[in-house]
């Protein structure tokens, strides 16, 4: 039995590209469904593309060039997936600001103007929805939002780009180069022709900085987040890390620190990171996403599935529309923006992290003693080193225990000068327990 009596729920699409275009679909295939779901029928009223001559597949009498008088007209909802910042930012503000609810995939908008836009809602008593903004058709922002509202988050840490998994993936199966494997991306449509927001880390930094907001319940942006992308990943990196049981990922890390003085504070930052072969991310190929979650009470949660693609995607969006239907069937409103602990950001030279660093020395008496009077001088702590004897060199790989970022890279730097250090041949922070 499904009571469907509730007032049209009225919804604009912008955009109907990869992912507008699945949403157009689900919404019209599943029409039926998703009114017994959210107690309304949901109707797509209209539908905003750039040249409505180029979609003879969709219904001709709702579309529309002006994405702006579609945000003005008799609509509910707006649903937003064309993407960037502008000119996108005004309409959903003016949709909002007239009270009407807007879900979105937008992460670059998301991760700088979120209090603006939550703002705007909180103004009006609208909804904003953004499941789809990261690691795609996963439920992971609705989790942190509500489901783990009442607990206390430490640490958000996963994959959430899938053209860079794609990229490292490979390199760790074939050993081949960071070049030669994003050509082979591209080729393969895994990589975009520009895959600069990827490769450098932009896109996950956009995440990072939505998910810290919402893990810790405070503010941070996009370019609060520490960011390094892949494309100085090495083959020898791949390799030094495989030699130690590891393998490389692009991570977004979102972390509680707490100083020494007991003061709180959030550590966002995105960079390839060795990880165990035997950590639950280690196994997560190909374009998949996945995120690790930590939390006081619940403990450690891990979210997997794909986080990109028109279909996926679109699931999340039209999850997302089913919620904004429901309140506006029972009246009332989804989660506010939640930023009440204000935490600092913490300079990435401050946050403790772990370094791992592989060398080729001179095979001499004393060397091992004068690499590690460095890391010392720098009181920086060794967890593990391993050496082993070539002809007249030595690789010496050593991992350290926490210490200041700064401290780490000083420590690099003053090494990568030593007369008896032939090369530098892989620094890589680490995450995770050895086995
Ligand atoms: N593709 C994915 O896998 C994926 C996953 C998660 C989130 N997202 C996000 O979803 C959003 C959409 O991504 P996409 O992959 O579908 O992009 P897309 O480029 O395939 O689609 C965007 C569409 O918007 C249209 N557009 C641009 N300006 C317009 C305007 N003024 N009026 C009307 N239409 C206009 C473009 O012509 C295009 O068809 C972005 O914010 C993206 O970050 C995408
Ligand atoms: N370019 C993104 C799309 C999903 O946000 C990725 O590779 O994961
Ligand atoms: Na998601």
């Amino acid at each position: 039995m499904s009571t469907v009596d509730g007032k049209t729920v009225r919804v604009a699409l912008l955009g109907c590209g990869t992912v507008g275009a699945e949403v157009a679909r689900l919404l019209t295939e599943q029409a039926g469904e998703l009114a017994a779901r959210a107690g309304a029928p949901v109707e797509l009223a209209g539908i905003a593309v750039r040249r409505p001559d180029k979609h003879p597949e969709l219904p001709q009498h709702l579309l529309t060039n002006d994405a702006a008088a579609l945000v003005e007209s008799d609509v509910d909802v707006v649903v937003e997936l064309i993407g960037g910042v502008d000119p996108v930012r005004e309409w959903l503000l003016t949709a909002l600001r007239k009270g009407k609810s807007v879900v979105t995939a937008n992460k670059a908008l998301l991760a700088e103007y979120s209090a603006e836009l939550f703002e705007a809602a909180d103004a009006a008593g609208a909804d904003l929805y953004f499941e789809a903004a990261v690691a795609g058709a996963i439920p992971l922002l609705r989790p942190l939002r509500e489901s783990l509202a009442g607990d206390r988050i430490t640490k958000v840490m996963g994959i959430v780009n899938g053209t860079t998994n794609f990229i490292l993936s490979a390199m760790d199966s074939t050993g081949a180069g960071y070049a030669e494997t994003l050509d082979e991306a591209v080729r393969l449509g895994y990589a975009e022709a520009d895959p600069t927001a990827d490769v450098d880390g932009y896109d996950a930094a956009s995440k990072a900085a939505i998910l810290a907001s919402l893990a810790f319940h405070t503010r941070v942006t996009a370019s609060d987040v520490h960011r390094e992308g892949i494309s100085n990943v090495s083959a020898s990196d791949i390799a030094a890390a495989k030699a130690l049981g590891r393998t490389v990922k692009l991570l977004s890390i979102c972390e509680r620190v707490t100083g020494e003085d007991g003061t709180e504070s959030v550590s966002a930052r995105v960079h390839p990171v060795m990880i165990p072969r035997s950590h639950p991310l280690a196994n997560v190929g190909g374009a998949f996403n996945a995120v690790f979650v930590e939390a006081d009470a619940a403990g450690n949660l891990m979210f997997y599935g794909q986080g990109a693609g028109g279909a996926p995607t679109a699931s999340a969006v039209l999850g997302d529309l089913v919620a904004v239907a429901r309140n506006r069937v029972v009246g009332g409103r989804g989660p506010r923006e939640s930023a009440h602990a204000a935490l600092p950001v913490r300079p990435m030279g401050q946050t403790p992290t772990r370094y791992h660093v592989s060398l080729d020395v001179a095979d001499k008496p004393g060397v091992l003693a004068q690499v590690a009077q460095v890391f010392a001088a720098h009181e920086v702590s060794i967890a593990a080193v391993r050496q082993r004897d070539r002809h007249d060199t030595a690789s010496l790989v050593i991992v350290t225990h926490l210490a200041p970022d700064a401290a780490l890279e000083a420590t690099v730097e003053a090494i990568g000068k030593m007369d008896v250090v032939n090369e530098v041949v892989s620094v890589m922070r680490v995450e995770g327990e050895d086995t």
